[in-house]
This record gives C-alpha cells, structure tokens and sequence, in this order.
C-alpha cells in the first residue's frame, strides 16, 4: 500500500502574538511561518506547520531557509519517491543535513493525510492511548517582578499543571525565589536558552534551594559536555531542549549524565517519527521527557497534542490553549485549557478543522506543486 498524493501545497501565513514573548535571546511578536497541505484524490486534506522563527536565534533555521529547503530539496525528494508509512519520509530526508524544522514542515502534513486516509486520529497513528494531557505554561521574561508574580498567579488560577519561568543573567535567583516565596506548593521550572557557561555554577547552584522541577538548556545551544558538568554538580534536573536535534544526540547527552530530563519539540528533531523514536528511546532509559512548544498556530499545536498522548510523556509539555497566544486561531474548535487539560480530540488526523476564512486571512503567498 502507498499514501497517494496528488499534490502538496505551501502557505506561507504572517499572524501577530496577542502579546511579545521574551526570552534571553531576544522579543517576538510577529509570527511568520508556513502551513504544508498534503493532498490525494479522494479529497483528504493533511496539514502540517513550520516553526523557524524569522531570525535564526533558537537556531540556524528561519522562515526563508524552510522555504528554500523545502521547495528545492524536500519537495522534489517527495516528487520522485513512493511512501509506504509516514515513517518512510525522515529515511527519505536523511541524505539533507539538518534543517530539521522545514523536514518537519511536510513530514506532518503527511502524517495528518496518512491518519485521514486509515480514518484514524493522528494520536492513535503514533500509538498515544492518553485521551487527556496534562499542560503547563512559559511565561516571557517580564518588565517587572511584580508583573510576573501577577502573571504566574493568573495562569495559576487558570489550572496550568505546571510554570516555566525565562532567566536569564539579572533576572534569575531573587526572581525565583520571590516566585517560589508567593508559590510555595506550584510545580515550577525555568528556561535559560542558553544564556549561561560554566563560570556560572556557583551562581545556578543557589537554585538547587527553590525545589525547581529542573532547569532547561542552561548551557550553550550545541553543548552536551559542558551540560554534563554542570549536572554533576547540581541537585536540580538538567532539561535539554535546543541541544537535541536526533535520537543520535539524545542517545550521546544519556550515555555522558548532560541531563536527566528532554523537551521532545517535533520541529527540532525533523519530525513526528524522530521524536517518536526519542521518546522510546527516554522510556527505556528511565529519562522523563515533554514536549515543548515553538509558539504555534492551531495546527503545530495539534501535533503536539497528538504526539504527547505517548505514555513516556509524563510531565506537563509547554502546549498552552490558543486564546493564550492569538486572538483568532487557524483551527476550528481551537484549542481549549480546561483545569490544566487538553482533551484529546478522536477525529481523524489532527482532530481539528481547519478554519479556512482565517487561513486564507492570514496568507501571504501560495505555491502548490503537483505530483
Ligand atoms: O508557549 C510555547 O509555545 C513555548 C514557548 C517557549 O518557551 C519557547 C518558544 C520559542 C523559543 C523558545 O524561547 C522557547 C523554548 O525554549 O522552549
Ligand atoms: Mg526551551
């Protein structure tokens, strides 16, 4: 059996955060990215969704470099080769280096129209059996201490499983600890981005007092050795997120002690399949894993839903509902937070419709290629 497909189409769509996100690296708000459709004859209709920012700072890719490397690498491998599984596209993609987020791009999109074809939810495709997750939420830096224990407080409310604080060098230590101090009981984690070195372990290890859940990517983008010293010498789990881009990575940064927790994002490791394996590959290992976020439209967040329903992810993933994010969201219901909850929908594929008058709002150049 093999997964027709009649023809892919790209969107490339332009959206605005309701408000800026800041983290160690820099602020956003405008949100650029593409939406890939993958579609057969029988008029089933897969959709996945890019997550590259507009300037490399998470890391090498941005929104152009998914554009190249889609239409002139990744689309014509698809052109000339037959699928037989969603699996068979990250094997087909191996001979491109990296890029992983633009191979995620259309891996989706044909993950969604294989689970449409078998009339199956994308959930049930992966193998997840959750029918409920569990969410947290990242809160940007703030301007003020008081803003963020305002912030925490109303998400708090709002039922979030789970806090994640931005750090970075001047706001980290007192700025936890005021939050621990008005949260005594809230599971709570921070994300440096990178934004630290080894110089620094005197000063992260003040944080093994604030009883953290762990503290994400404190050292630099690439690293996994340096990671693995600091970890040696902290109480604190260590989460990697940017670090890991394959399960060969993931495999090294266990086998060298450089964490104890990863932030699965599909995007950043090329895809649902790779994540899949990684997730596995935790499970075995005893390495507790949850799946991050790149702050996504509808349909990005959908996969993330689909791909936490796996059993390895027990802890809360950065998954928050639509409102939190845009005032008008690409998917129809959108996604909805009910007391740190995302029911997880049964209908096939993605589970969610695709609001085509928003989509087409939100568009700002269409290419389709035919196979
Ligand atoms: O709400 C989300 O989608 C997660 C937000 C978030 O924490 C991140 C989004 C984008 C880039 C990073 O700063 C980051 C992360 O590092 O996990
Ligand atoms: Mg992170």
């Amino acid at each position: 059996m093999t997964i027709p497909i009649k023809q892919i189409k790209i969107r490339k769509l332009n959206m605005r955060l309701k408000n800026p996100f800041t983290t160690s690296f820099g602020t956003m708000q405008d949100r650029a990215f593409f939406i890939t459709e993958a579609e057969d004859e029988e008029g089933n209709h897969g959709f996945g969704e890019s997550v590259a920012f507009i300037s490399p700072w998470y890391s090498e890719e941005t929104v152009e470099t998914n554009a190249h490397v889609m239409e002139d690498f990744l689309i014509p491998i698809l052109k000339e080769n037959k699928l037989t599984h969603p699996d068979d596209v990250s094997a087909l993609f191996t001979p491109i280096k990296r890029h992983n987020m633009a191979k995620s791009a259309l891996e989706g999109a044909i993950w969604d129209l294989y689970a449409k074809q078998k009339n199956i939810s994308l959930a049930e495709a992966l193998g997840g059996k959750k029918t409920e997750i569990d969410v947290g939420i990242s809160i940007g830096i703030q301007p003020t201490v008081q803003d963020l224990l305002n912030t925490v407080d109303h998400y708090v409310q709002e039922g979030y499983k789970r806090i994640k604080i931005k750090i970075k060098p001047g706001w980290d230590v007192d700025v936890l600890r005021a939050v621990r101090e008005q949260f005594p009981d809230t599971p709570i984690m921070a994300d440096a981005n990178s934004a630290y070195t080894l110089k620094d372990i005197p000063h992260l290890q003040q944080l093994d007092d604030l009883d953290l859940m762990m503290i994400e990517q404190p050292l630099a983008h690439d690293d996994i050795v340096d990671h693995a010293k600091l970890q040696a010498a902290m109480k604190t789990p260590i989460c990697l997120d940017e670090s890991i881009h394959s399960l060969e990575d993931t495999r090294k940064a266990i086998q060298l002690g450089s964490c104890k927790i990863i932030n699965i994002k599909i995007g950043r490791v090329g895809g649902l399949t790779e994540a899949k394996r990684i997730h596995d590959y935790c499970l075995k290992h005893d390495i507790a894993v949850w799946c991050g976020g790149m702050l996504e439209a509808g349909v990005g967040r959908a996969h993330n839903i689909a791909l936490t329903t796996l059993s390895g992810f027990t802890l809360p993933g950065d998954t928050a509902g639509s409102s939190r994010y845009w005032e008008k969201d690409i998917i129809t219901p959108e996604v909805k937070v009910e007391s740190g909850k995302i029911h997880v929908p049964s209908k096939p594929g993605i589970g969610y419709a695709i609001d085509r008058q928003v989509l087409d709002a939100f568009t700002v150049e269409e290419k389709v290629f035919h196979f």
